[in-house]
């Protein structure tokens, strides 16, 4: 092991790692071989009380320093990540079991992007002026207050990271708890943060499973809810955040769908689907899991396709060679092969893949399944895995109709070299993030997240401060106030 990725203790609270071992104990087991490789201990109502205390007593000083001199902080913390990014990428790695291919690209860097950018932004964060006659009314932009981010197993820094980045920005404290399948990384971020120069109790984590998340969600001292998860979590969070009228953003599942056209360039549509439904062995919640290609040149795509998957590298994540890692857990896994028996079992046609690969680990193969239609299993429920469903289609109307006519709508994808058909199939998309002729790009500086049930209100960009900022009005009357009596 390049390093031991025990940490220090399970919790960072206040500046500072906290232990406390009558915790629930949670293994940290490493996909790529079936090992515990650490252990953190889930948080008692005296850690999760800690974390709250020591946040609210930090946020008011955090919340009334410059947008310039919160920005500073960010700014370093983000240089600080890509100087390490190597160790991070490891850890991020042994976490979650991606390849260390994608781990140092993808992963610690997409975080540091995200703290620059915010970092840049805070110092412009900004109110108006409205002039009514000789009156006026400014507005101020202040911090919501205590928010909590709430992450998913699949990319555990990007999403401390997504999340830490626009709270602190704005003025807020945030308590962080991660996936209890992936805790280890963003003790790093905090870590990171606090000696970049962020004051104590800032950027609190927490360790613990659905239990821990419920008990910060319902806490009336929490003004905001970020989660990353599954809609059945999102919507059981959505409520209980409703219920103490608390600010929230859901960004939750996907069943995306990738249009390829006759016309498209099939070598890019092909790399768009393979990155779509296997990068991250296909746990990534924008995935384009429903590829409908055209009749006339769907055989010739399949073809390819396979002949691609063929060069995939599978093995060892640490070794940079290995394009295709493990999935998560045995239990993610299992999930992904009881759907790939599903499909078989209603018909669709397996061309690619479909089984456990025979080593440590929880390795199966990337699966391709054809003649897929809309009703199976397989078309409709977010497998989460590297499981793409192909599917026929003749014309543009027919299609958009049918990518459309699902409850989610992360993400979606075409591929055409018709410029305009490009453009109208975007605008008809109902999708969050769309993308023309390349799939999963997420830039710090795009708006991403989802419409119907896959989420609420949006991650990155200038959209994300109106996420975790509030207007305040402020009416200056300069004459006498008339009153009736
Ligand atoms: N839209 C996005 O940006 C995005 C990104 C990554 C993953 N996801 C989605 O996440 C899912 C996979 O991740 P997962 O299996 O970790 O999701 P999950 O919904 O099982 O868990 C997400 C988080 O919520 C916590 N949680 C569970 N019940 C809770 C409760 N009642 N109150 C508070 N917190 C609770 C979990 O402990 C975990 O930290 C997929 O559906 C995927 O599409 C979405």
């Amino acid at each position: 092991m390049p390093y031991d990725p025990q940490p220090n203790a399970s919790h960072f609270i206040d500046g500072a790692y906290v232990e406390d071992t009558a915790g629930t104990p949670i293994p940290v087991i490493y996909p790529a071989t079936g090992e515990t490789i650490a252990t953190v201990y889930a948080a008692t109502p005296a850690i999760v009380e800690q974390a709250i205390t020591s946040a609210r007593k930090a946020q008011a000083a955090w919340a009334a320093m410059s947008g310039t001199e919160r920005g500073r902080v960010l700014r370093r913390a983000a240089d600080m990540i890509r100087d390490r990014n190597h160790d991070l990428s490891v850890l991020e790695t042994y976490d979650t079991g991606k390849p260390y291919q994608e781990t140092s690209v993808a992963d610690a860097t997409s975080g540091a992007d995200a703290l620059e950018y915010f970092g840049g932004l805070a110092g412009s964060l900004t109110g108006e002026h409205i002039q009514l006659g000789e009156d006026w009314v400014y507005t101020r932009r202040e911090a919501l207050g205590l928010c909590v981010g709430i992450g998913a197993w699949n990319y555990p820094t990007q999403i401390a990271c997504w999340k830490a980045a626009p709270a602190l920005a704005c003025g807020n404290a945030m308590i962080f708890k991660p996936s209890e399948t992936t805790p280890l990384c963003a003790l790093k971020v905090a870590e990171i943060l606090v000696e970049a120069g962020l004051p104590a109790g800032l950027f609190n984590v927490v360790q613990g499973m659905g239990e821990v998340g419920q008990s910060l969600v319902t806490d009336p001292r929490v003004d905001k809810v970020s989660l990353t998860g599954s809609v059945p979590t999102g919507r059981k969070v959505y409520a209980a955040a409703a219920e103490g009228i608390k600010h929230v953003t859901m960004e939750l599942g996907g069943k995306s769908p990738m249009i390829v056209f006759e016309d498209a360039d099939i070598e890019n549509a092909i790399s768009g689907a393979i990155l779509g439904n296997f990068y991250s062995s296909g746990q990534i919640c924008s995935n384009g899991t429903r590829v409908f290609v055209h009749r006339d040149i769907k055989e010739a795509f399949l073809a390819r396709l396979a002949e691609r998957l063929g060069d995939a590298v599978v093995g060892d994540p640490m070794d940079p060679d290995t394009s295709f890692g493990p999935m998560v857990s045995e239990r993610q896994m299992q999930i992904a092969l009881d759907y790939v028996a599903k499909g078989e079992a209603e018909g669709a046609r397996l061309v690619y893949g479909g089984q456990r690969i025979e080593r440590d680990g929880f390795y199966m193969q990337p699966t391709v399944f054809a003649d897929v239609k809309d009703g199976m299993v397989i078309a409709r429920e977010e497998i989460f895995g590297p499981v793409m469903a192909v599917l026929d289609f003749e014309d543009e109307a027919e299609v958009m109709a049918r990518a459309n006519a699902t409850e989610y709508g992360l993400a979606a994808g075409v591929f055409t070299n018709d410029l305009s058909r490009a453009h109208r199939v975007a605008a008809a998309f109902e999708a969050g993030t769309c993308y023309i002729n390349t799939y999963n790009d997420a830039p710090v500086e795009a708006p991403f997240g989802g419409m119907k049930n896959s989420g609420v209100g949006r991650e990155n960009s200038k959209a994300a401060i109106n996420h975790y900022s509030q207007l305040k009005s402020v009416y200056v009357r300069m004459g006498d106030v008339e009153a009736p009596f």
